[in-house]
């Protein structure tokens, strides 16, 4: 001890005595000298990787590109340099990090698909990730070693456990009841129109994991999980402002949280936050106990329960096992909600495509029963309906998170370094002339064989909606099965049109640009009419909808737990870290000093 103390004095000695010698000034020079020298160097790397990757703007030294980010929808503008460019990828540096986007949907195929093997990581996110679900969470798990990716594989197979392609068919009841309340809450509420679709998208993914209905549009759970993902989604977005810009300069992350450019985050990241979920799956498995044999049966088994069941085999720890179920939560109700809004949007805007479809569904399904998926091979334009909601104005505008190469890769002669952020422009890729034709005209009949808006696209669906590759949203069967029912409902029992103004009686003009900035974007608030189309139609809603609702009740229950004040208990125990007690219960204790 004392010798250390001995050796910092000699060296402090030693500073003043060479700052005598040299002087101040010329010390100051000596250091500026070498900043420069270092800006120098890696503003030659970066013009040397510039050379090598696709095209894009001359960046700046230390902030690149960042500053001629657009303040809203930055994918637009990546568009247009992708035009300008004229190349389908370009390269756009995020302070010193170069970030690729493939702008064209045959190169997203290309990449993404082709070499899912590779592209199968993410990249380092400080601010979605290290700061937000953690760097265990599947949706942000980096894939940088074999350990890495076995563990991710294990978490793609808890999940599909839950929501994969063999899971879903036995969530069909689920969806369709629900959504034929959401066809009831339309007849007694219709200007509450966004209330319900979030009320729906939240309950059924909320039953499929927690066994527990979501009753009430006023329900907090609703509220918080969409506010919590729409400035998860905003955040997430490159801006030039703080936090984005905490990508940059990732150091500043290691400062305490009251900095300044923390402000926004919210309280993401903070200790214990991530425990809401699986707070809420054990008190949703104690729930499930207490159900009597035939309740059980009449149900499916909480996706909760299976998962904790499982996870035991591989002692996962409490934050990925809440990772895990809060997941579904978090990605599957902002997302599914705002695309079913969407859906509104497009019948307001584009009545003719409304028409067409009810047309259909008049032919086969008739005013007396609502339509079930046994009748989609009988509705062709149904289903191109659907795939044009997804393909309009596709909520994951961005295509979710990036992709990262887990090596570096080569693509037409560019370098995608390992590591890269790699991000699908979604908006770019739907939003291309040579595959999609007029593409801001709602056009269903583009998926229609023989129809001459109809191009070749890679894969079998027609959109790129759901991501790619190893990565792609685990959720994408039970969100098309989803949307399908509730967007053939809802054709076939209203008329969804423009509002009009109580005093002109002149039609509301709806916006089809106006969408919200996040990278789950949804239409701004408007204003709507719907009305059911006739009175059978309306008499049938009711009977099937009192009927659901009466199925449902098996799912009722209630929460004791808020998102808000779970959170607010943790703020005032930043000093405090859940552990698990003897009784499987989370239980906060002080944080032992290192
Ligand atoms: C319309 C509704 C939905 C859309 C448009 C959507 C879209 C997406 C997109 C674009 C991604 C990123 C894919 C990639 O990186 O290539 C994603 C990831 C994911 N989604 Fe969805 N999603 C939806 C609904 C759901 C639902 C209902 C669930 C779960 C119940 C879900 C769970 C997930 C998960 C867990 C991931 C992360 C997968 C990974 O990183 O390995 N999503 N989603």
């Amino acid at each position: 001890m004392l010798s250390e103390r001995l050796i910092e004095t000699l060296a402090l000695v030693k500073l003043q005595a060479v700052i005598a010698d040299a002087g101040l000034l010329n010390v100051a020079l000596g250091i500026l000298a070498v900043v420069a020298v270092a800006i120098a160097a890696d503003y030659a790397w970066m013009l040397y990787m510039r050379s090598r990757m696709p095209p894009g703007p001359f960046p700046l030294p230390i902030v690149g590109n960042t500053f001629s980010l657009p303040e809203n929808k930055p994918w637009i503008y990546f568009e247009q340099l992708s035009k300008k460019y004229n190349a389908p990828l370009i390269t756009f540096w995020i302070g010193r990090n170069p970030t690729v986007w493939i702008n064209d949907a045959w190169c997203a195929h290309e990449i993404f698909e082709k070499k899912a093997q590779i592209y199968a990581s993410r990249p380092r996110m400080v601010v979605f990730g290290e700061l937000g679900t953690g760097q265990a969470n599947l949706v942000t798990m980096r894939i940088r070693n074999q350990q890495e990716r076995d563990h991710w594989r294990l978490h793609r197979k808890l999940m599909h456990i839950g929501v994969g392609v063999q899971s879903i068919r036995g969530y069909r009841e689920i969806q369709n009841n629900e959504s034929k309340v959401v066809a009831y809450d339309f007849l007694r509420e219709p200007k509450e129109y966004v209330k319900h679709l979030e009320r729906y998208a939240t309950s059924v993914v909320s039953i499929i994991a927690f066994g527990r209905r979501v009753a009430s549009y006023n329900d907090p759970i609703i509220t918080e999980v969409i506010a919590l993902m729409q400035l998860a989604a905003d955040l997430n977005v490159p801006g030039k402002s703080f936090p984005m810009l905490l990508e940059t300069f990732p150091f500043l992350a290691k400062f305490p949280r009251f900095m300044p450019w923390f402000k926004g985050l919210g309280t993401r990241g903070q200790k214990g936050g991530h425990y809401f979920f699986y707070t809420l799956a054990q008190e949703a498995i104690e729930q499930y106990a207490q159900k009597s044999p035939s309740e059980q049966a009449s149900m499916p088994t909480p996706y909760v329960k299976t998962l904790f069941e499982e996870a035991e085999k591989y002692n996962l720890p409490v934050a990925e096992l809440s990772g895990l179920t809060g997941n579904l939560f978090g990605a599957g109700s902002d997302t599914s909600s705002s695309t079913l809004i969407t859906f509104v949007l497009a019948c307001c805007a584009f009545p003719d495509a409304m028409h067409k479809a009810q047309a259909e569904l008049d032919a086969v399904i008739g005013a007396t029963r609502s339509p079930h998926w046994d009748d989609s091979p009988h509705l062709p334009y149904i289903n191109a309906f659907v795939k044009e909601v997804l393909r309009w104005r596709s909520v994951a505008i961005i295509g979710g998170q990036p992709h990262s190469p887990t090596q570096d890769d080569a693509y037409r002669g560019w370098l995608i370094p390992r590591g890269a952020w790699v991000q699908g422009n979604v908006w770019a890729i739907h939003h291309h002339e040579r595959e999609f034709p007029d593409p801001d005209r709602f056009y269903p009949d583009r998926f229609l064989d023989g129809n001459d808006h109809r191009r070749p696209f890679p894969g079998d669906r027609g959109y790129m909606t759901f991501g790619w590759g190893r990565r792609v949203c685990s959720g994408q069967a039970l969100a098309e099965q989803g949307t399908w029912i509730t967007v053939a409902r809802l054709l076939w029992g209203f008329d969804i049109r423009k509002a009009r103004d109580p005093e002109t009686g002149r039609e509301v003009d709806v916006d089809i640009f106006a969408f919200t900035n996040g990278l789950n974007m949804r239409p701004q608030p408007f204003p709507c009419e719907i009305v059911p189309r006739r009175e059978e139609i309306r008499e049938a809603i009711v009977r099937e909808g009192r009927k659901a609702l009466e199925d449902l009740r098996v799912h009722d229950g209630e929460s004791k737990y808020r998102m808000s004040t779970f959170y607010q208990q943790q703020k005032r125990k930043l000093k405090e870290e859940p552990v698990i007690d003897e009784h499987g219960n989370v239980k906060f204790v002080k944080v032992k000093a290192v």
